[in-house]
């Protein structure tokens, strides 16, 4: 390759090429191939167990797939330079250091990125933690939490950004921030992952729909083609995944 043209590096994509992705007997992930694409927010649909979580911990390299990539900008997370100014994520919001203050916290992660106490002080302004800054993380509310952990993502100002749940437990005015907030980094030309299993409130926020079951590919379809054809997004989903529920109630 030396000497030739430069070849251009896809900017804000993820890209699961054949993702598979098993832990013993179980096949978590199952020949996965989808792209999420910059300035739209993509839900990532799929009942309970269906391989969503697991998905996201792949691109972030806190698993290693058995087979298959899982791509962000073209390259594996391990071989990203700056891989916090790339891709941002919250999992676990409730995985947190409690001793620490959030200005603390979101310090620590700052400076092993070369990220500077003023970003830290803006992100806290932008998730509304700016006054309670000094208060350690252990006596956080699960909303505060989640606030707490969406400013952490956003640190490295990173053009990938994946959401795993992240309405759960929150009271309707953190539901609707979250909601306004997915829609405005995307229209800052982001690409978001988002996964829920509320579907009145994904229809609200995402505009393409990614479904999976038992860790395989149902659906990549925008909001409006899945709309067309069934009543509402959550008809789609409860029409399109069927066959695909590994737990429920039988009979009726
Ligand atoms: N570390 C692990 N060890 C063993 N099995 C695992 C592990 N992580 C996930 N699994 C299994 O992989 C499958 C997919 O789980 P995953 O958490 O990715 O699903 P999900 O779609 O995120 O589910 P939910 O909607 O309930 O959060 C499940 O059967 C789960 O039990």
């Amino acid at each position: 390759m030396w000497g030739g043209p430069a070849v251009p590096q896809p900017n804000g994509v993820i890209d699961l090429q054949h993702l598979t992705k098993r832990y013993g007997r179980t096949l978590a992930v199952d020949d996965l191939s989808f792209t999420v694409l910059p300035g739209h927010v993509t839900g990532f649909l799929g009942p309970n167990g269906a391989g969503k979580s697991t998905t996201m911990r792949l691109v972030l390299g806190l698993d290693a797939p058995s087979s298959g990539a899982a791509l962000v900008n073209g390259k594996r997370y391990a071989s990203l330079p700056r891989p916090m100014h790339e891709v941002g994520a919250l999992l676990d919001a409730g995985a947190m250091h409690g001793g620490r203050s959030a200005f603390n916290h979101l310090l620590c992660l700052a400076r092993t990125n070369g990220i500077g106490p003023g970003r830290v002080s803006e992100m806290l302004e932008r998730v509304g933690l700016a006054g309670v800054a000094q208060k350690h993380v252990g006596g956080f509310s699960l909303g505060m939490k989640q606030r707490l952990g969406i400013a952490a993502a956003l640190l490295g100002d990173p053009g990938v950004l994946m959401f795993d749940e992240p309405v759960n437990g929150l009271d309707p005015d953190g539901v609707r921030w979250i909601r306004d907030l997915m829609r405005s980094l995307a229209a800052e030309g982001r690409t978001i992952l988002l996964s829920s299993h509320l579907m009145s409130e994904m229809a609200l926020t995402a505009d393409h729909i990614v479904i999976v079951g038992r860790g395989k590919l149902i659906a990549e379809e925008t909001v409006q083609e899945l709309t067309t054809r069934y009543p509402s997004l959550e008809d789609a989903y409860l029409a399109l995944t069927a066959g695909s529920l590994e737990y429920g109630a039988s009979g009726s």
